[in-house]
């Protein structure tokens, strides 16, 4: 197998504005909106900038009859799309938007669709009972959950989905989950299959998500499931050629993709163990300077994911995705595609 390495930078950016919306009264929003897209970090950040800069501390109405979340959206991409066509070699660039219109909802952009999302939480109580004897996920206990629920945008209006999402919370907030039919073994997989499965005839459906922990969760769409674990580090980064430096909480994300689950363990991969194989990369990263590695090239955010991918995917063949951040604003995501 030849692994081929797909790079995108992720660039974020927050801005203040008000609008009305339907028969709404004219109201304020804490937008914060997040791309992704091949183009170096610097370039991208600028092409968002120009967006957010436009409507920062502005009525949307001035601007749109109806300032959806989703015209916002589409107005971002075309112009971030086109303020890059003059990059490079350029042409039309791939460009995914993703805006937060409050803490709880949102649009994302991707390639030709625009799926509408809700996040929620509730609080429940379980134990993982295929786990091996000693495994801390063996025993009862519990877990703040979050879910994130993701729609096609043009087909499901907000009250849809929210009305949906009512009906399940109703059934999981404060439940012993393993006494949930379905949810026997309750791992995050079979969690996101169960919603998958009670929503698919409800709402036009795109991905359920299950955030299990602030650093790991699971995802269920039409292709299949795909887990993430997070690992936080701190670390120096070389800032120029002169010798200076900065430093950053680094955030990587690693991303775990598959058609089908361990039928015993119901998971694709336990968290755990993709943690544990993470183990030496953090333990050369966490409190070091990232020019002591010696085969780093770069010490930008698609290098070092692009670095960390190589190391990882001979023990994690099922590795589809590294995101690492230096920040909520400055990121990037690699790609891990199977090639000839
Ligand atoms: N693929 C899965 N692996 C694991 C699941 C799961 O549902 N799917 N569940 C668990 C446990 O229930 C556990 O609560 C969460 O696991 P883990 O990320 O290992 O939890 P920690 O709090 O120990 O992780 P930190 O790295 O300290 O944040 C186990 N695996």
């Amino acid at each position: 197998m030849n692994n081929l390495l797909k790079q995108r930078f992720i660039a974020g950016m927050g801005f203040e504005a008000a609008r009305r919306l339907g028969s709404s009264e004219r109201h304020g929003h804490s937008f914060w909106v997040t791309v992704t897209c091949e183009v170096p970090l610097d370039v991208l950040k600028q092409a968002l900038a120009s967006v957010c800069a436009v409507w920062h501390m502005r009525d949307l109405n001035d601007f749109f009859i109806e300032p959806s979340d989703v015209t916002l959206a589409q107005c971002i991409r075309v112009t971030v799309q086109s303020q890059l066509a003059h990059v490079g070699d350029g042409g039309d660039r791939e460009v995914s938007v993703e805006l937060r219109s409050a803490p709880n909802v949102g649009v994302c952009y991707e390639g030709a669709q625009v799926c509408r999302w809700l996040s929620a939480d509730f609080s429940a109580a379980h134990f993982l009972p295929n786990v091996p004897e000693g495994h801390q996920c063996g025993r009862l206990h519990g877990h703040g959950f979050k879910v994130k629920l993701s729609v096609d945008a043009q087909a499901c209006a907000p009250e849809r989905l929210a009305g949906a999402w009512q009906h399940l919370h109703a059934q999981l907030h404060h439940s012993h989950l393993n006494h949930i039919k379905g949810l026997e073994n309750p791992t995050s997989e079979h969690l996101t299959e169960w919603l998958w499965q009670q929503l698919q005839s409800v709402v036009p459906l795109c991905s359920v998500e299950v955030f299990e922990t602030s650093t790991a969760g699971s995802r269920r769409d039409a292709k299949g499931f795909t887990i993430w674990k997070e690992v936080r580090f701190e670390a120096a980064q070389p800032f120029d050629g002169a010798g200076r430096y900065t430093g950053h909480s680094y955030l990587a994300r690693l991303y775990l993709q598959g058609e089908t689950l361990d039928a015993q363990a119901g998971w694709l991969r336990d968290f755990a163990d993709v943690k544990a194989v993470f183990k030496p990369i953090y333990n050369q990263l966490d409190h070091y300077a990232l020019d002591a590695i010696a085969d780093l090239t770069a010490y930008d955010s698609a290098t070092l994911a692009a670095w960390m991918a190589t190391q990882l995917s001979g023990a994690l063949p099922e590795l589809s995705r590294v995101d690492v951040f230096e920040n909520e604003s400055s990121g990037a995501a690699v790609f891990v595609q199977e090639g000839a």
